[in-house]
């Protein structure tokens, strides 16, 4: 892949922490959702990890590679046009180097944006000068995918923890007002660490607050999760795979049966890493709390009741590290 953008001055990579890089982890849970044990196995991974790759979605290949397409074309545009007052209000629309509006720092640049159509087509219009329908397209139909592929997980996810209706989790991704973000992330290379012991935090730790993320790449790995023991392992990149996330809101519902899984991403010294991140969250004004069909008799309920407005609120004045459910819990 082509050098995407020019590296920041060395001045600024100071602020960004480097780490040491570690060895691929070859225990990431692999559900094939074609299989009659996925739903057991999704359960599993859930609880152990909260981060697990599907393969045989049924998403082709065509659909995230041309997307992806879209996205290399986008982030090659000089900085000038990337950064050109779009008019979209923060914190939507493109970013470079900044996460949030915390004091979070990386080596990445990236678009935020709602999922509703209206929003797709109004950043699509403010950024892209080119051909803004063949993006607004992509994005779109992948949109469409992800979603259908989101609630297909979680009502495999209900199934697999013996609740019903199967669609307990899924209906908070379909209303009309759910909170689904997405997110196109690119993280250039790093040639002034070529040779050098150590990595540049592209994306810092943290959790996602949501009830699941979805998240492809091309063919750069960086992606690391936490385990349970607190270390760091590297993720195997796989451009035609989904890796899922469970989000801090899932935690909650499943009362800390299924953990959120803490991950980071490291920038590579030589190759660019495009991905593409879909949140699903619930709308703004929906109760989130452990379900009481899940507790068990005598069972303790780990978190106070919230709405998902009040957890977004709360999350936006934290830094990515930070431990946003520690303000909710009994
Ligand atoms: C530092 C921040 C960026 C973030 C909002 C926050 O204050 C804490 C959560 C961050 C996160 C992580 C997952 C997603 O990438 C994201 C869009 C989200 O919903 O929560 C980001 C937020 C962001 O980039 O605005
Ligand atoms: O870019 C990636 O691979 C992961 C990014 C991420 O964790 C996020 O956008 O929340
Ligand atoms: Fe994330």
């Amino acid at each position: 892949m082509v050098v995407l953008s020019k590296p920041a001055p060395v001045e600024q990579m100071s602020v960004i922490k480097t780490h040491k890089s570690n060895s691929f982890f070859n225990g990431i849970p692999v559900i094939d959702l074609s299989r009659p044990d996925a739903k057991a196995k999704m359960v599993k991974a859930c609880m152990e990890l909260g981060f697990f790759k599907v393969v045989n979605h049924g998403i082709p290949t065509g659909l995230m590679a041309r997307l992806e397409a879209e996205a290399v074309k986008f982030f090659s545009l000089s900085q000038a046009e990337k950064e050109r007052d779009s008019g979209i209000s923060s914190p939507f629309g493109y970013g470079s180097k900044t996460i949030g509006r915390n004091g979070d720092v990386g080596w990445i640049e990236y678009l935020l944006m709602q999922t509703n159509k209206e929003s797709v087509s109004e950043i699509s219009k403010a950024l892209i000068r080119d051909n803004p329908d063949a993006f607004r397209t992509a994005v779109s139909e992948y949109l469409s995918a992800m979603k259908k592929l989101a609630c297909e997980i979680l009502e495999m996810m209900a199934d697999g923890l013996n609740i019903q209706p199967r669609n307990l989790f899924s209906k908070l991704l379909m209303f009309e007002e759910s909170d689904n973000l997405f997110r196109l992330n690119h993280y250039p290379p790093c040639p002034l660490l070529q040779g050098r012991e150590g990595k540049l935090t592209g994306f810092a730790e943290h959790t996602d607050p949501q009830i699941i993320s979805i998240l492809r790449s091309n063919n750069t790995s960086g992606l690391q999760i936490s385990l349970r023991d607190g270390s760091w392992v590297s993720v195997p990149s796989d451009q035609k795979s989904f890796f899922i996330n469970v989000g801090d809101s899932l935690q909650v519902l499943t009362n800390g049966r299924f953990r959120s899984v803490r991950h980071r991403v490291l920038a590579n010294s030589y190759k660019s890493r495009v991905s593409m991140i879909y949140f699903g969250g619930p709308p703004y004004t929906e109760k989130l709390a452990p379900l009481p069909l899940l507790m068990g008799e005598g069972e303790e309920c780990l978190y106070k009741e919230f709405t998902w407005f009040e957890y977004k609120s709360c999350a936006y004045k934290t830094r990515l590290a930070d431990n946003r459910l520690v303000q909710f819990m009994k």
